[in-house]
């Protein structure tokens, strides 16, 4: 018997996993992928061999775990539905809700709806998760509080605001990636090297970052600090705006949150 179990060894899954042997041990997990390929990387990486199915993995854990892509999840469903008894379902699949998970595993089954990142893989994530309405005993919820703080912070949303947490959770990491490369390739450009490049710029959004949560100063406030009058860095703030800097994050969040809509409508 494991406590956790997964269904879906990918990119997410696997960090989770990753994340679980550091704080509960390899024996506290058990999965399943439909590819073979990521059941041996997972075996290599973490040293835990994958269950023969996804029924094996339900029948060997109280926390069951979806990391599948939405539009495989009902085919999950429908697969473990006579095996889920009073097991805490958790699901990270990004725009189904609560209420579709029910409709197919029963109206009794526990849910957690959870929104993490990639950077759970080495406890620096954020998740932001919401309980079905239905009872968990205290001593479930320390457990699954357990769990998500292996992942590094996290807070209770209610459900309706989770395909928003998603734009800044969940999907944020890409737009971040997407700026250090843009960042470091500039000053590639100017001449720095690569891997310094990669350092500098990825080390400083990590100190802005903590700025703003160790320091607890206005991301506005620090932002003036570094603006010297007529200095170098209101230079770079005005071509910033010129393209619409703000504005092209705040459309990023509109078309994130439209397709989760959509997948929520979907599923
Ligand atoms: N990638 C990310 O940064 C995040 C992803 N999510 C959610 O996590 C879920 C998984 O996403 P990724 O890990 O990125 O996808 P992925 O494609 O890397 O992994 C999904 C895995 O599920 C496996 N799979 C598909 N059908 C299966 C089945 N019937 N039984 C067992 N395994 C099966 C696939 O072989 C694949 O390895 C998605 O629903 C996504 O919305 C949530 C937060 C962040
Ligand atoms: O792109 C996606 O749909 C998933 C959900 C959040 C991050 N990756």
């Amino acid at each position: 018997m494991s406590l956790f179990g997964f269904i879906g060894a990918g990119n997410m899954g696997f960090a989770l996993m990753k994340a679980c042997v550091k704080s509960f041990g390899q024996n506290q997990i058990a999965y399943y992928d439909l590819s073979m390929e990521k059941c041996s990387f997972v075996k290599e990486q973490l040293n835990i061999s994958a269950e023969n199915d996804n029924i094996s993995v339900v029948n060997k854990c109280k926390y069951l775990v979806l990391a599948v892509k939405p539009q495989f999840l009902p085919e999950v469903l429908e697969e473990i539905k006579e095996a889920v008894s009073d097991h805490i379902v958790i699901s990270i699949v990004a725009g189904v809700n609560i209420k579709s998970i029910k409709s197919i595993l029963g109206s009794a089954t526990r849910i957690v709806r959870a929104m993490p990142n990639t950077p759970a893989m080495i406890s620096k994530g954020y998740t932001g998760i919401c309980f079905s309405e239905d009872n968990f005993h205290d001593s479930e919820k320390e457990l699954i509080y357990k769990f998500f703080n292996a992942f590094g912070k996290y807070d209770i949303f209610n459900e309706k605001l989770m395909n928003a947490v998603t734009c800044a959770s969940g999907s944020s990491p890409a737009y971040v990636y997407t700026f250090i490369e843009a960042l470091a390739d500039s000053v590639v450009s100017l001449g720095i090297p690569r891997d310094k490049a990669y350092t500098m710029v990825s080390q400083t959004i990590l100190g802005a970052a903590a700025m703003v949560l160790e320091g607890g100063q206005h991301p506005a406030h620090l932002k003036d600090q570094v603006c010297s009058p007529a200095g170098t860095t209101i230079a770079g703030i005005k071509a910033l705006e010129e393209f619409g800097f703000r504005n092209a994050i705040m459309k990023a969040t509109d078309a994130c949150y439209e397709r989760a809509v959509e997948l929520t409508e979907k599923n």
